[in-house]
């Protein structure tokens, strides 16, 4: 397990550049299994979940290129389905949560498929139920095995229909949407998830010759068509590193400019974070932190204190609540942090409070933020990060911290973030892999 040691107190100066979306490219590998064609992808972070989930497709039979730094192209014109039934696929696809989303292609295309219980974040309960009901409703027949805790899943032919969701579950909505692509006639599906990555999904589909409209609401109309072909696509940056960067620059009172942000699909976040407090401009497709001494959350319009909390989109994201928290134990002002989606993410505001921050976790999904207002700065300390992003908010507190923090496991931080010890390293941190 590597750690990160982190000298605090050093504010960044300069540019830094988001990767292409993790949970963006999730999906959209996956969809490389819809077609014979080759499908080529640009922007692809160069990180540990999507590195695994590309092993897992080669391993599967699809062809993979590497064509530069972020660019692949794929190939799944030979893929050995038995493949499916290894040691070796278990392994693989139980490391992240993103393999659940080869269910939904593998359907259309070969009629069946089965998948161990995916990994990913722990982080409270993860239920698929969403993904299986609605592979039901497209006549599925599913059937999950106890003994080998397999989900299995089989369809001679796929019949479009119409379903409403019972939750907008965003990798469930990914996979209903590729099984129908390829399914006979028309499904709507209520209730959808509209994240960018979904749209993205969506737009890369209707590329491929599928014909989904609805794009980017919650009620998407999926045409199924007889085959999909090749295409080309480019991720979008990734929006949960681009608000990280923001509650970086924050908390460590640095000049930042996050260059080709993709602004116009950022939806609520960058005013989440301005009601914390942080100044920002956007200039052109870039968003400038200027150096800030102090930051002040504001207050609802009664006078009452502001809660931050997540929904699902175009609400304020889960996985950038722990970067708000953290950002706004330096903030002048107090505010309530509610995570309502997922039960256990909030609990590494232990840590914080050992730092020195001013917390109260008043229940598994709700915590009170009182901030210091710079008036005392974090101290370090040793820790483990549980998770990928409160292990990007510990990363934070300890680089605003006086002193010297030990980070431990941050492979949960490699997975969504692309080297981001040398990147910020390159703009004044001080950040060693030990
Ligand atoms: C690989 C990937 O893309 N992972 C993301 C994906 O996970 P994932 O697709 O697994 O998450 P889901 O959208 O299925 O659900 C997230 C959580 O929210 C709850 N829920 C969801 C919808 C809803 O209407 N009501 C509700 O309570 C679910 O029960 C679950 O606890 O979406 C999550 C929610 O944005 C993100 O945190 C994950 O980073
Ligand atoms: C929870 C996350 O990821 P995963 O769904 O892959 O665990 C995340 O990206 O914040």
């Amino acid at each position: 397990m590597a750690s990160f040691r982190v000298v605090g107190g050093h504010a960044l100066n300069g540019e830094i550049t988001p990767q292409g979306a993790k949970n963006e490219s999730l999906q959209i590998l996956s969809a490389v299994l819809l077609t014979k064609e080759v499908v080529t992808i640009h922007k692809i972070p160069n990180i540990r979940d999507v590195n695994k989930l590309i092993e897992l497709l080669q391993e599967m039979g699809v062809k993979v290129q590497k064509l530069g730094e972020e660019s692949y192209s794929f190939q799944a014109d030979d893929v050995d389905i038995h493949f499916l039934e290894t040691e070796k696929y278990r392994q693989m696809a139980s490391s992240l949560r993103g393999s659940i989303m080869i269910l939904g292609p593998m359907l259309a295309r070969y009629k069946k498929g089965k998948i161990p219980q995916p990994g990913g974040d722990k982080i409270g309960r993860r239920r698929l139920d969403t993904h299986f009901d609605g592979f039901q409703k497209l006549g599925a027949k599913f059937k999950y095995e106890k003994k080998t805790g397999y989900y299995n899943i089989d369809a001679s032919h796929l019949k479009g229909t119409y379903m409403l969701l019972d939750e907008a579950s965003v990798t469930g909505t990914a996979n209903i949407v590729m099984a129908a692509s390829l399914a006979k006639g028309k499904t709507t599906i209520y209730n959808a998830a509209c994240e960018p990555y979904l749209q993205q999904l969506c737009k890369m589909i209707n590329r491929m010759g599928g014909k989904i409209s609805g794009v980017g609401s919650n009620l998407l109309v999926i045409e199924g068509v007889e085959q999909l072909g090749g295409t080309e696509h480019t991720m979008l940056p990734d929006m949960i590193e681009i608000g990280s960067f923001i509650g970086l620059a924050a908390m460590t009172q640095s000049d930042l400019t996050i260059k080709n942000a993709g602004i116009e699909h950022l939806g609520i976040i960058p005013d989440i974070f301005r009601r914390l407090g942080i100044k920002m401009d956007f200039k052109g497709d870039d968003i400038h932190i200027p150096a800030q001494e102090h930051y002040e959350i504001e207050t609802f319009i009664d006078g009452s204190i502001m809660t931050i909390a997540d929904a699902i989109w175009p609400g304020f994201t889960p996985d950038l609540l722990s970067i708000a928290l953290v950002t706004a134990t330096q903030a002048k002002g107090t505010v309530l942090i509610h995570q309502k989606m997922f039960e256990s993410r909030l609990f590494f505001v232990d840590k914080l409070i050992d730092m020195g921050a001013q917390i109260i976790l008043c229940d598994p999904h709700r915590a009170t933020v009182i901030g210091l207002n710079k008036s005392q700065p974090l101290r370090g300390i040793q820790m483990t990060s549980p998770d990928i992003r409160a292990g990007v908010s510990l990363l934070i507190a300890a680089m605003s911290a006086e002193g010297e923090s030990l980070i431990h496991n941050v492979e949960q931080i490699d997975r969504g973030y692309q080297n981001i010890d040398d990147r910020l390293n390159a703009i004044g941190a001080m950040i060693e892999r030990v």
